[in-house]
C-alpha cells in the first residue's frame, strides 16, 4: 500500500476486502433470493408466456408460437439448475457480451462456480443474463421483451400519482426559487424514494405509488440514514463545471424513471448543466430495469397522456431530447456484465473515460449500489470512498433504497440500533441512503 492508501485506508484492489455475499449462507438474504424469489421470478416469465401466447403469435408470427414451447422448456431447465445448485455454464448467444460473460464464469474458481457458492452478485446477474440467452438464440423472439408488460403497467397505474407529484411540484415552484438548494434536495430524496418501487424486491407483485410523495417527503427524513445530498448540491451547483454533464445511470421503469426526469429537468431549467446524460440496460434486467425502448415509451406516454400537467412534461421532454439537452447514451453491455464497478476501467476504459467528463454521475437504486461497492460484507462504518475501491471516474452520487443485506458509511451504533428496532431494515427499501464521494 502507498502513503495515500494508507491514509484513507484503501483497501487493496486485487485483495478481496471481505467475505463475499453469497447463496452459501443460509442465513442470508443472497440464500433466500436464490432459494424464493429467483424461481418465482422464472415462473412467472413462463406464466406470462402462456396467458400472452396468442398476443405474441399475433405480433410475432405463428413461427413465434412454435418457439415458445421451446422457449419455456428451456427457462424450466434453468430453474432446475438453480435450484439444484448446478454449475454456472457458458453463456450461449449471438450478442457480442458472450466472450466477455465466458470468461469471467471461467474466471472463477472452481468451487465457487454454482449458483449457491458463487458470489451473490455474480450468480444473479447471471440468472437474468442465461434468461436473455433463451430468447436471443430464437428465431422470432429474440428482441422480445418478458418483462416489458410489466414495466408498462408499472408506470399506467400510478399516473393519478405522477400528476399528483408534478403539480404540487410546479405550485412549489415559486417558493422554492427563493432557495434552489432546498428544492434541488427535495427533489433529489423524490427520487431516492422513487426506488422503492422495483418489481424484482416484490418478486414482480405489482407495487403501487400512491398518493403525492413530493408534498410529504421531508417527512420521510428519519428513514434516510446517510444523507449527502447537501455535498450533491455543492457539486452540481458549481458554476465553472456547467458545460460538463450530468449523467444518470438508471435504474427501474415506472414512477422511478418519472422521477430521474424530474431531477433531470431541473438541472437543465436551472442551466446547472448543459445536458443530462442517461444509461440504461441493453436487455431485459432485474424486471424492472429501463431498456432503450422502455426510456422511449415513457416519455410517449406521457405525451399522449390525456392530463395536460403529463403531456407538457412529455413534450418538453421530448424535445429536450430532440435538442440534446437529454441525450440517451448508446447501450453498453458493461451494465450487464457480472462486473463490479471498480472493474470498470480495466474492463471498458471507453466508458470509464466518457463518466469522467461528467461533473456528477447519479447512479439509482439497490443492484448499482451492488456493483459500487461490491457484494462484500464490508463493515457498516466503513467510509463510502474505501469501498469504492478506486473507482472514481467522476464525482459519484448513490441514491438507493436498501434492499439487499449490505451498507457502507453508516455512523457508529446505527446498524446495531436498527437490528434491535427493525430486523428487516437492510431488504424492505424501507430505509436509504444518499452517499457522494469526491473524483478521484
Ligand atoms: O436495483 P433495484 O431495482 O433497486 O433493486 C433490485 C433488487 O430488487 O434486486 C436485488 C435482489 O434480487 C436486490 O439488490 C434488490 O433488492
Ligand atoms: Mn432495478
Amino acid at each position: 500500500m502507498g502513503d495515500f492508501d494508507k491514509k484513507y485506508n484503501i483497501v487493496d484492489e486485487k485483495t478481496p476486502p471481505h467475505e463475499l455475499l453469497s447463496g452459501h449462507y443460509k442465513q442470508s438474504f443472497a440464500y433466500y433470493t436464490l432459494r424464493e424469489r429467483l424461481p418465482v421470478i422464472l415462473t412467472q416469465v413462463v406464466d406470462n408466456l402462456s396467458r400472452d401466447k396468442d398476443e405474441i403469435a399475433e405480433k410475432f408470427g405463428d413461427g413465434a408460437r412454435e418457439e415458445l414451447k421451446e422457449i419455456v422448456g428451456n427457462i424450466s431447465k434453468l430453474k432446475y439448475e438453480l435450484q439444484t445448485d448446478k454449475e454456472l455454464t457458458p453463456i450461449s448467444g449471438t450478442s457480442s457480451d458472450v466472450m466477455t460473460w465466458n470468461i469471467f464464469l471461467s474466471s472463477l474458481n472452481e468451487n465457487s462456480r454454482s449458483f449457491f457458492n458463487a458470489c451473490w452478485l455474480h450468480s444473479e446477474c447471471y440468472m437474468y443474463r442465461r434468461l436473455r440467452s433463451i430468447f436471443e438464440l430464437s428465431t422470432h423472439l429474440r428482441d422480445f421483451d418478458y418483462f416489458q408488460k410489466q414495466k408498462e403497467n408499472a408506470l399506467t397505474c400510478c399516473t393519478e400519482s405522477l400528476e399528483k407529484v408534478a403539480k404540487s411540484i410546479d405550485a412549489h415552484k415559486e417558493m422554492e426559487r427563493k432557495c434552489f438548494k432546498d428544492f434541488f434536495r427535495r427533489l433529489l430524496k423524490l427520487n431516492l424514494w422513487g426506488n422503492r418501487c422495483d418489481l424484482s424486491i416484490s418478486a414482480g407483485k405489482e407495487i403501487i405509488q400512491t398518493g403525492d410523495p413530493y408534498t410529504d417527503i421531508d417527512i420521510l427524513d428519519k428513514y434516510i440514514l446517510v444523507d449527502q445530498s447537501a455535498d450533491v448540491w455543492e457539486c452540481v451547483s458549481q458554476d465553472d463545471t456547467k458545460d460538463h454533464p450530468v449523467t444518470f445511470i438508471h435504474d427501474n421503469s415506472g414512477f422511478e424513471i418519472f422521477t430521474d426526469f424530474l431531477l433531470a429537468d431541473f438541472i437543465i431549467e436551472q442551466n446547472l448543466a448543459s445536458k443530462v446524460r442517461f444509461h440504461v440496460k441493453a436487455i431485459p434486467w432485474y424486471i424492472s430495469d429501463v431498456t432503450p425502448h422502455d426510456f422511449h415509451w415513457t416519455i410517449d406516454y406521457l405525451l399522449g397522456h390525456q392530463s395536460e400537467t403529463l403531456r407538457t412534461l412529455g413534450s418538453r421532454w421530448k424535445k429536450y431530447l430532440e435538442n440534446g439537452k437529454f441525450e440517451l447514451c448508446p447501450v453498453n453491455f458493461f451494465w450487464t456484465s457480472p462486473f463490479e464497478f471498480y472493474k470498470m476501467a480495466e474492463n471498458d476504459k471507453k466508458l470509464y473515460t466518457e463518466l469522467g467528463e461528467s461533473k456528477l454521475v447519479i447512479f439509482k437504486g439497490d443492484l448499482n449500489y451492488r456493483k459500487l461497492i461490491g457484494d462484500y460484507n464490508w463493515d457498516r462504518t466503513e467510509s463510502f470512498e474505501t469501498c469504492l475501491r478506486g473507482f472514481r471516474p467522476s464525482n459519484v452520487c448513490t441514491l438507493r433504497t436498501i434492499k439487499a443485506d449490505l451498507i457502507c458509511g453508516l455512523k457508529e451504533g446505527v446498524g446495531e440500533e436498527l437490528d434491535k428496532s427493525d430486523p428487516d431494515w437492510m431488504v424492505t427499501g424501507k430505509y436509504g441512503v444518499i452517499q457522494f464521494a469526491l473524483k478521484n
